[in-house]
């Protein structure tokens, strides 16, 4: 069953006189349970695109439908509700609060959604688990190695077990040991928990760990993959395809 449905979108920018066409008419749906790795050339769309399906920006035309909830029209408090209920964010800046322990950062989610939740310290050991910070939770964010602050927004995308979580460049940040944690992380949250993941990136490492990947240039859909087999086949079918949409020398490519 699709748990997102893309139709149609389209997305311009600025004046009317220089408008910028970021997205072109994209249509594809997301299956319940899958890793979906979004890339493309700089200035393909990838950030606007996730932008939209994750309810923090508008189209200009088309919809968005996810969980059976056409999201596109949403405002205020239904939107927020529906945020709260079906989504989670992991950004390449982490965004945690300094003065916070891991634990308070994680639990800020649920403390902004009023209601007292009867499970929180339960959801909250299983999301420190799942993301391997169990021993650090009484840190601070500046007691962590930066992998470390990643999980911890992972972990706190992860408290109100959304259906769908969205990660942009969630490796950008980090070297190449810390980024295969977190994929390794992201891994056994997508096939442990299903939880359903979007994930935009430039690097085709990072991609290499999804199980499938859309490509879009300028704005529109140019191909996608499955991966079958192994991680290294599908990494070098992804460096292959990296190769055919071209983007002039705008990818910051894998190496690991
Ligand atoms: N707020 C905005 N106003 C005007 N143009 C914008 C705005 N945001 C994005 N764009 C333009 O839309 C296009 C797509 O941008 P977007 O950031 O989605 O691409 P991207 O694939 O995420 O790129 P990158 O990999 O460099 O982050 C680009 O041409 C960009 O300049």
């Amino acid at each position: 069953m699709a748990l997102v449905t893309v139709q149609g979108l389209t997305k311009i920018f600025g004046h009317r006189l220089h408008p910028v066409r970021a997205l072109n008419g994209l249509t594809f749906s997301v299956e319940k349970g899958e890793f979906v790795g979004i890339m493309g050339p700089s200035g393909a769309g990838k950030t606007t695109l996730l932008s939209i399906i994750s309810t923090i920006d508008v189209p200009t035309n088309g919809t968005v439908t996810v969980a059976g909830t056409e999201v596109t029209h949403l405002r205020g408090d239904k939107l927020a509700r529906f945020r709260r209920a079906n989504l989670g964010y992991v950004f390449q800046d982490f965004n945690l609060l300094t003065g916070m322990t891991v634990r308070e950062n994680i639990l800020l989610p649920l403390t902004i959604g009023k209601h007292a939740v009867a499970n929180a310290q339960e959801r909250l050991n299983a999301v420190l688990s799942v993301t391997g910070l169990t021993n650090l939770a009484q840190r601070y964010p500046e007691e962590l190695s930066i992998g470390q602050q990643q999980r911890v927004a992972v972990a706190r995308a992860l408290i109100t077990e959304p259906a769908l979580v969205f990660a942009d460049e969630p490796t950008g940040a980090l070297d190449s040991k810390a980024a295969t944690e977190l994929l390794r992380y992201l891994t056994t949250i997508n096939q442990e928990w299903h939880t359903t993941i979007m994930m935009a990136t430039h690097d085709a490492f990072t991609a290499s760990y999804c199980s499938r990947v859309i490509f879009i240039k300028d704005g529109m859909l140019f191909a996608e993959i499955r991966r079958s087999g192994e991680r290294q086949a599908f990494f070098d079918a992804i460096i292959d395809m990296q190769a055919t949409i071209g983007g002039g020398g705008h990818w910051h490519e894998g190496t690991r």
